[in-house]
């Protein structure tokens, strides 16, 4: 069986052994306990865990195996765990009436990785993003649940879903623009190479420019996992990594999800 450890290159096997020389250093300079665990898993330079290994060459595949560029990226953001209490965030609970539609870990891919949705379009969003701390933790939270189901051993990546599905030119406005430029690089700074595959679907005839303007934000990495579909593109491509008895209905699936029942369409263009 091919296991993630197997697909390491020399160069990622060396480096990861140079960034586990640098862990006592980079407990000490976050201020993390000494017996800090990363998910579950202790940052212990003499460990011979195979999911610290995993975990260390995400680090570095976002810095292109620079292990002193790796290790103040580590460093930064043991330091931001601390500050955001992203240990306890799966303790915190969130008005259900408000996020139940918003997001959630449904399923998951052919390769068990599992699939979380976002379904940013038709929200009210003072109520949604006007509290942008609450959005945030709850948004971490999301990020952290999907972790939970990866054992950094056969899994260590997830799928993730934006439907835009009845969003108006107007929802995108200044909270839905910073809530989403905050998350991005939260994402970006914390969880490296968690992503496999990113769906955009239902976006409407005008999100081409928003993709472009966000774009600038993000990685060639990043972008390359992006898979970017109108309502009628949708269902071949999420078909081709999501079984069928997994997928949602609404996308060509035979998965009920009651929070994606019943939505209207999204914007359609302007008529000539
Ligand atoms: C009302 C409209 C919109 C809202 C509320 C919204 C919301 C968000 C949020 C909260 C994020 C943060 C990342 C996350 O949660 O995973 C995000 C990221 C993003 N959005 Fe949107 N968005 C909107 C419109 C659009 C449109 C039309 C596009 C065009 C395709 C788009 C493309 C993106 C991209 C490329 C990212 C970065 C994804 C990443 O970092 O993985 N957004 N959006």
């Amino acid at each position: 069986m091919t296991t993630i450890t197997s697909t390491f290159t020399e160069n990622e096997k060396t480096s990861i052994s140079k960034l586990k020389d640098c862990l006592p250093d980079i407990i000490k300079d976050s201020g993390v306990p000494e017996n800090y665990a990363l998910w579950g898993v202790l940052l212990d330079k003499n460990s011979t865990d195979e999911r610290l290994d995993i975990i260390l060459v995400k680090f570095l595949r976002a810095k292109n195996c620079d292990v002193s560029q790796a290790k103040e990226m580590l460093t930064k953001s043991l330091k931001w765990r601390l500050e955001f209490r992203a240990d306890t965030i799966l303790t915190e609970s969130f008005p259900s009436d408000v996020f139940c539609k918003v997001g959630f870990i449904h399923k998951h891919d052919k390769k068990n990785r599992p699939v979380t949705y976002n379904l940013y379009g038709g929200l009210n969003n003072e109520e949604v993003f006007g509290n942008l701390d609450r959005f945030l933790r709850w948004r971490i939270q999301l990020m952290e649940k999907g972790i939970q189901l990866l054992d950094f051993k056969t899994i260590d990546q997830m799928i993730q879903v934006h439907d835009y599905n009845l969003i108006t030119f107007a929802s995108y406005d200044t909270t839905a623009k910073t809530a989403s430029k905050t998350v991005t690089q939260i994402m970006q700074d914390n969880y490296p190479e968690f992503l496999a595959v990113k769906f955009f679907v239902n976006v409407p005839w005008w999100g081409d420019w928003v993709f472009k303007f966000i774009s600038i934000f993000l990685s060639e990495q990043t972008k390359a996992k992006f898979v970017v579909t109108s309502a009628n593109g949708v269902k071949d491509s999420m078909l081709e990594v999501i079984d069928e008895d997994n997928l949602p209905v609404t996308y060509g699936g035979k998965s009920i999800v009651p929070e994606l029942e019943n939505k209207g369409s999204a914007d359609q263009p302007p008529s000539e």
